[in-house]
């Protein structure tokens, strides 16, 4: 059939009908700004030493024709070690916190969020950074972890797919935060393409040799894409199994907002795991036990994360679906 015909044309019209740009399938502007975010909590110390690392021998992370910069993004809260001074940095990168102008009675975390959307953003704009990648740690038993917060960033889900290739046998699972109501406001959705590193287990105030080092790969695989791509290797179709979450689960709690109890033991430490109907979840000091009493395997993560207690989060149900990204490849080599 040739693209002239009648039925061609319809068919051109179906595809276009359906939103896919055939003549500019894949094209992408090459990656020229990179920034990398440490202490974005600042009791979380792999990024914080990483980034500190970084900003002396900064030869490690620079790559050809990018300007790769790493940046301590709550340096208040680092100081202190504590996950943030008067508000979850993390949580602020709203329209509406992003513009209040409310200047030197505003809350620390929002006068920085400010100064950090005009560095690397602003946000939605073209002038905002390519990627930010965002380091944290979790006191959860989540190994190494991607956190996406759109299903339909090509650019971001191939690089996932390089990460994990280049990671195995390690594994380094993808979490998709996208669901409205659990979603929130990053500091790295400033970027037009932004990524969560989540490596754990650690406790918070300390540094683990083994978590340091995931945390490290990561960040250097991913530059090793931007590189790739940059270079103009073209990256085929892929999938990937992402973890998308689905809600928020509260710990148990008494009239006072006390915890009446606490983590099974068959459920710590077992992120990723599937959690079927009837398999505990809680378990208080008389002995008794809170069963999941859904009707679909679930897959649990951040299970008990120790910055999450105040969020009333015990953990979050996730169900696997998979993410396609059609080839991608730099339009200006
Ligand atoms: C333990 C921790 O801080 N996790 C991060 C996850 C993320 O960056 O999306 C947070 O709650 O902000
Ligand atoms: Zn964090």
């Amino acid at each position: 059939m040739s693209i002239n015909s009648p039925a061609g044309e319809e068919l051109s019209a179906l595809i276009a009908a359906a939103g896919v740009n055939m003549a500019a399938s894949g094209s992408i502007p090459a990656i020229r700004r990179v920034a990398i975010f440490g202490g974005t909590h600042g009791n979380e110390l792999s990024g914080v030493f990483l980034v500190k690392h970084w900003l002396k021998h900064g030869g490690e992370i620079a790559r050809p024709g990018v300007e790769v910069r790493p940046f301590i993004t709550n340096p208040k809260a680092v100081e202190k070690c504590v996950r943030y001074i008067d508000t979850d940095l993390n949580r602020v990168f709203d329209s509406q916190s992003l513009s209040s102008d409310d200047v030197g009675k505003l809350p620390y975390e929002i006068a920085q969020a400010q100064k950090i959307n005009s560095l690397f953003g602003p946000k939605g704009s073209k002038d905002a950074y390519d990627v930010i990648l965002d380091l944290h740690n979790t006191t959860a038993h989540m190994g190494a972890t991607l956190i996406l917060e759109s299903s339909t960033d090509d650019f971001n889900i191939q690089m996932c797919k390089y990460i994990q290739k280049s990671m195995a046998p390690l594994p380094c699972a993808v979490l998709l935060i996208e669901q409205p109501g659990v979603k929130y406001e990053t500091t790295r959705s400033i970027a037009k393409h932004p990524i969560g590193v989540e490596v754990g287990p650690q406790p918070q105030g300390v540094i683990r040799a083994d978590i340091l080092y995931i945390m490290k790969i990561v960040v250097q695989y991913a530059l090793d894409f931007m590189q790739y791509f940059n270079e103009g290797i073209e990256f085929p179709p892929c999938s990937i199994e992402v973890y998308r979450v689905l809600e928020k689960i509260d710990y148990p709690r008494d009239d006072n907002g006390d915890l009446s109890a606490v983590i099974h033991p068959t459920l710590q430490d077992q992120d990723w795991k599937p959690l079927n109907p009837g398999d505990p979840m809680f378990i208080a000091m008389d002995g008794s036990i809170t069963y999941y009493e859904g009707e679909e395997t679930v897959y649990p993560t951040f299970v008990n994360e120790a910055a999450y207690y105040e969020k009333k989060q015990a953990f979050v149900k996730t169900e696997k679906v998979t993410l396609t990204a059609q080839s991608i490849h730099c339009n200006s080599v």
